[in-house]
């Protein structure tokens, strides 16, 4: 089975091209193939050991938010079906914003936790009313949220060590805690919120692949505080979580085949 990633910054992307490779530590991998596409390039990590990553895995850093997250996830996905070599998971990774707190378990998702999603939602998809937010489905359209394979989720979960939990996506980051708490009201399973996860999840939808979100979690949302957020520990932990992630994304590919889907 192929795999595209799709991150926001080639930080990011680099991440998870280093846990892809086997190698967590940055220092024996080789340079990744580079697949050049109309407005994007992908890198495929070399395995350090054959074998290391069963599938293929390639990795987009396709920009930030979920426009510039759908339209290189888009890009890859048809490119691959003209190819002959459909991807049969898309995943969006990267850092981002965590909830802690009351309603998601003693810690939430504290920084450094990483967190994998049981559903993608599009946070502010839809209209301010009098009353209040109400999303796009409320009004007659499409969709604002994403449930990616339950059994996909558990064995990423268990091989990570992420928590489950739903994953917001955002067009502008939280930064009160005004917003914090109202965003966790309407969403009480919400354990992350991030940019990309719901375009990423729309453009596998619309070729019918399932998708997934992983993130590791560099800041607490709420009062927007840049200069506190861990990038670097964060990636490490993305690093960690790729390099771990490749038996659940074996059996995951093994279920499949099997099923014939
Ligand atoms: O400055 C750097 O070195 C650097 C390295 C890696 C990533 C970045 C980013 O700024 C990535 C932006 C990306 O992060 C997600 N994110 C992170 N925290 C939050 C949050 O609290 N709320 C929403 N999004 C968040 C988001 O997906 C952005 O695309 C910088």
């Amino acid at each position: 089975m192929r795999v595209l990633v799709v991150t926001a910054v080639a930080a990011e992307r680099d991440a998870v091209v280093r846990g892809a490779a086997g190698d967590a530590y940055g220092d024996t991998a080789a340079e990744p193939l580079e697949i050049p596409l109309p407005g994007f390039a992908l890198l495929r990590p070399v395995p350090v050991a054959p074998g290391a990553f069963p599938p293929v895995v390639d990795v987009l850093a396709a920009g930030v938010g979920p426009a510039a997250a759908a339209a290189g996830a888009a890009t890859a996905l048809v490119a691959a079906e003209l190819a002959g070599s459909p991807y049969g998971l898309v995943v969006s990774a990267g850092i981002g914003g965590g909830f802690v707190g009351a309603g998601r378990g003693v810690e939430g998702a504290p920084v450094g936790s990483l967190v994998v999603s049981d559903a993608i939602v599009a946070a502010d998809l839809g209209a301010e009313t009098p009353e209040g937010f109400l999303p796009v489905t409320d009004l007659g359209f499409g969709t604002v949220a994403h449930h990616p394979p339950e059994p996909l989720v558990r064995a990423v979960a268990e091989a990570t060590g992420a928590r489950r939990g739903t994953v917001l996506t955002v067009s502008t980051v939280t930064g009160s805690a005004t917003r914090a708490a109202e965003l966790a009201a309407r969403h009480p399973a919400a354990l992350a919120e991030a940019m990309e996860g719901f375009g990423v999840a729309e453009a596998a939808a619309a070729h019918g692949v399932p998708a997934l979100e992983l993130r590791a979690v560099s800041n607490p949302v709420g009062p927007r505080d840049r200069a506190a957020w861990r990038i670097g520990d964060a990636l490490t932990a993305l690093t960690g979580a790729f390099r771990a992630v490749s038996p659940a994304l074996a059996a995951y590919a093994a279920e499949k085949a099997e099923a014939g889907s």
